[in-house]
């Protein structure tokens, strides 16, 4: 299946060619430091709280980024239709680098004070566009370079862009196209969801084709009439008749339509827009609580979504412009725990970085540090945290200097560590610490029915699209399960029955085999070691590399270093 590529047919060098000049009538000079308006950080909480919405549904989007971008050093930045960038997420590593360029939240990237730039250049042409190294116009930003893809309303009004950005030797051809899919995922959701739409119509060349985020989708009324289009549907509607299209085609039928296919489907009850619902106090809690500086302490079963949860915080954090540093306590060598999280000074210890190091406390400065399986931590290193946490500095090996540190702190378990304490192998005072607010992560077989059908749902959407669903009794099934692996197996499950089902009605022949009743102990035994083994088996397929072997085994690097540990 090859992509259809949406561009309106101009050279990328006229384009340039003309960005450059608007680039120079608005006096910009080359050689001078560019200097972008910035938002107050009251200003952008108030910007990006009105693209609340557009927000919701690129976070919907992320997962797609988040699989793609492992061991890829670059950024996803999403811009308004201003320029002002509204989120930035991604490496950390390339993002100090973005920060001294202003290529953060707040900073606004517009052409008449950036020069020619992915965003800029973007907005101007409403076209997607990617400006490599020296194609930009302001010899300060010429290290970097970023790919572009806009974002356009049911109605083709011109919302925003998304950019993802790295240095400019780091940058490949796949990084505009998963711009372009993360844009084209969200004008599907905006369509999808038009008011009083009763019909969607997906066309496509071919019927493969159709469950594509590239596909071209309408909403339509009841009655026919149009409500909004993708980009790719408005390119044909000047020939579309899409009312005589209704009469014409069959509910859930594949139809040959001119050169290529449509589906039509219906919804039993007219979209609503999903406005922001109000949130219970526990959803927003958290947040509310992290933007004050109170530690989090996350509880729950291995799969319950602790990780989730924390990059959604940092992604709507005052601090989201800051880096996320995720620690696994559990994975760190013993040995090594130390230097690790609080940083050594060059030579502090046989072994040791020449040029030291900074550790992943100082590494979180202005953003979140995410301490996981913090149960795993040893006595001697909980002290040491302690210290640190009350005197925000820390003191790397080898040094008698304190190194201020400003960064939040969540830390998550799936070990009951109350428990722990009262068994003296965790630190009383750094449980107190560390438990500023608890929010406890429920394990799935706890959800109340409209919750379960709600989460179901919207895996369903984020994996497979907007035409997936189950047939009728597979709820009640699913709901019946108890779901050992959590959040983690249901996905999983999702994934395969919606493959199987080619992204449409998922049926029961279609659901691989479900968690039965809770198994016993040797069954959790046997099927332990079986789970070793095959991580073992991958691993030395790969040669050993961790992330190579978490991609190929669709897990996390956590919860392979975890499996790893027998647990
Ligand atoms: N609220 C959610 N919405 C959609 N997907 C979710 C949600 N919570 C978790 N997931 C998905 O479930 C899987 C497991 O989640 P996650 O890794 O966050 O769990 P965890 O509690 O950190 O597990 P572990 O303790 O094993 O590391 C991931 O694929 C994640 O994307």
């Amino acid at each position: 299946m090859t992509m259809q590529f949406l561009t309106s047919g101009v050279q990328p060098g006229e384009l340039l060619t003309r960005s450059w000049q608007r680039s120079q009538s608005f006096g910009l000079q080359p050689h001078h430091q560019a200097d972008p308006d910035c938002l107050s950080p009251a200003d952008l909480r108030r910007q990006q709280q009105r693209h609340h919405h557009l927000l919701s549904l690129l976070e919907k989007a992320m997962p797609l980024f988040e699989q793609w971008q492992q061991g890829r050093h670059c950024r996803l930045l999403f811009a308004d239709a201003d320029g002002t960038i509204l989120l930035s997420t991604g490496d950390n590593r390339f993002g100090d680098r973005a920060r001294r360029l202003a290529l953060a939240t707040g900073a606004r990237w517009h052409e008449q004070s950036m020069g020619t730039n992915a965003i800029g250049t973007a907005l101007s042409e409403q076209q997607e566009v990617s400006i490599l190294g020296e194609q930009h116009y302001i010899h300060a930003n010429r290290a970097i370079s970023c790919s572009a893809s806009p974002v356009f309303s049911p109605v083709g009004e011109l919302l925003g862009v998304i950019d993802i950005s790295s240095e400019a030797g780091a940058h490949s051809n796949d990084m505009l196209m998963t711009a372009r899919l993360m844009a084209l995922t969200m004008e599907n959701a905006l369509v999808s969801e038009q008011r009083d739409a009763c019909w969607l119509l997906n066309l496509a060349n071919d019927a493969a084709g159709l469950q594509q985020p590239w596909s071209a989708l309408i909403a339509l009324r009841e009655d026919g009439r149009l409500l909004g289009a993708n980009r790719r549907a408005r390119q044909w509607l000047p020939k579309l008749d899409p009312s005589a299209l209704l009469e014409q085609l069959r509910q859930g039928e594949l139809t040959p339509w001119g050169d290529g296919m449509a589906l039509l489907s219906r919804r039993c009850t007219p979209a609503r827009p999903a406005r922001p619902v109000a949130q219970s106090a526990s959803d927003t809690a958290p947040l509310k609580l992290l933007n004050h500086g109170v530690p989090l302490l996350l509880q729950g079963e291995t799969g319950t979504g602790k990780d989730h949860l924390v990059r959604r915080l940092h992604r709507q954090s005052q601090r989201a412009q800051g880096p996320l540093i995720a620690v696994n306590c559990g994975a760190l060598p013993a040995e090594l725990i130390e230097a690790e999280l609080f940083g050594h000074a060059s030579g502090a210890f046989t072994g040791s970085h020449k040029e030291g190091r900074t550790g992943y406390i100082r590494a979180a400065h202005n953003g979140i540090l995410f301490l996981d399986e913090i149960g795993e931590l040893p006595l001697a290193s909980q002290t040491r945290l302690l210290r640190v946490l009350q005197e925000k500095a820390v003191v790397p090996l080898g040094c008698h200097q304190p190194v201020p540190v400003d960064f939040c702190v969540i830390a998550a378990s799936h070990r009951d560590l109350s428990a722990m304490v009262a068994e003296g192998t965790f630190r009383e005072d750094l449980y107190f610490r560390l438990n500023g607010y608890k929010q406890t992560l429920m394990p799935l077989r706890e959800y109340e029915r409209p919750a379960f059908e709600s989460l179901t749902g919207q895996l369903l959407q984020e994996l497979h699209g907007e035409q997936a669903r189950l047939a009728s009794g597979l709820m009640e099934q699913l709901f019946a399960c108890p779901w050992p692996g959590n959040i983690r197996q249901l996905r999983q499950v999702l994934e395969v029955a919606g493959i199987l089902a080619d992204g449409g009605l998922i049926e029961t022949h279609h659901l691989p085999e479900l968690p039965a009743a809770p198994l016993t102990a040797k069954q959790d035994a046997d099927l332990k070691t079986a789970t070793e083994q095959r991580i073992k088996e991958v691993l030395d397929d790969c040669n050993g590399n961790v992330s190579k072997a978490a991609r190929r085994l669709n897990i996390s690097r956590t919860t392979l270093y975890a499996r790893l540990k027998g647990r």
